[in-house]
């Protein structure tokens, strides 16, 4: 499927003895066909009051605490399935709710934004994670410096710009600026561009994922990180290489994403190896 252009695989493991391992997503995002940029995985509900636990794995096989456009697919694939259009999950970073629209646009309540140093993580205290001590480029002359830090259930970091978000070479520093010290737990990196104080313009190196064309978790990181640094309103639009999204952090300070989903095709996998057959009827999952 996919979230705004970002490629995810939704894999449907209900029933399966298996697990989705790192080694099985590893081979699945060197396959071409099936390259991805994270594998949402349906496991059985393991809490109360929630509809399934799902996993989030990057192409690099690490586990991610949160995935918004991942979530979208993920109901897109079971509101299709179910008729239902209301689901609450449990994630490795917390428990999501989702709706899908009758316009078919989705809606995720991606929680509460957390600011302190300690929780994002970083390794160095901050007071004030809305301008954190990091740079690039010359000391005296830095392209980028002084981002705001968000945990939206994974590690994120905001630098502000003026020039086209385009124009920044994100392949380059990404990476570099991902597995930095000051985070532990390594970062997803993303330059924003204040178009108005309704209007935010983003690209992002995700963690563990690299260049992609849409991060939903990056788009609220940028969307709160401009609202608490008063560049913006709570309710902003927020555009991304792959499109946009809306974004409303509300009073009750959850953040509210709202965009679209899409199928691509379907198929079966071995969860242990990564072997893949597509369906030969792979039009009729849409
Ligand atoms: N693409 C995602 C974010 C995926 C997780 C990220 N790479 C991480 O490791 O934190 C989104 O749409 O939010």
């Amino acid at each position: 499927m996919n979230g705004l252009g970002n490629r995810i695989i939704v894999a449907d493991m209900r029933s399966a003895s298996a697990r989705m391992t790192s080694q099985a997503a590893i081979a699945l995002a060197s396959d071409p066909i099936t390259d991805f940029d994270q594998i949402m995985v349906i496991y059985p509900p393991r809490a109360t009051g929630t509809d399934y636990y799902i996993d989030i794995l990057n192409r690099d096989g690490s586990q991610a605490g949160a995935c918004g456009n991942g979530t979208r697919c993920v109901v897109r694939a079971l509101a299709g399935e179910t008729g239902k259009t209301n689901f609450t999950f449990q994630t490795p970073g917390g428990i999501v709710s989702a709706r899908e629209h009758v316009d078919g646009l989705i809606s995720v309540d991606m929680g509460k934004p957390e600011f302190s140093w300690d929780k994002i993580p970083l390794t160095e205290e901050f007071a004030d994670t809305r301008n954190i001590e990091l740079q690039v480029g010359p000391i005296d002359a830095p392209l980028l410096h002084t981002p705001a830090a968000v945990s939206m259930g994974n590690p994120h970091i905001v630098f502000w710009v003026e020039q086209d978000v385009r124009s920044y070479e994100l392949e380059k520093f990404g990476p570099l600026l991902e597995n930095h010290p000051l985070f532990p737990e390594r970062v997803n990196v993303t330059i924003a561009k204040v178009e108005d104080r309704h209007h935010l313009i983003i690209r992002t190196w995700e963690r563990g994922a690299g260049l992609t064309l849409a991060c939903g978790t990056a788009a609220c990181a940028a969307a709160v990180n401009a609202a608490r640094t008063g560049r913006a309103e709570r309710q902003v639009r927020v555009t991304l290489p792959g499109g946009d999204l809306h974004i409303d952090w509300r009073a009750d300070d959850h953040v509210m994403m709202t965009g679209p989903a899409e199928w691509e095709f379907s198929g079966r996998l071995d969860p242990e190896t990564g072997a893949w057959e597509r369906d030969t009827d792979a039009e009729d999952a849409a």
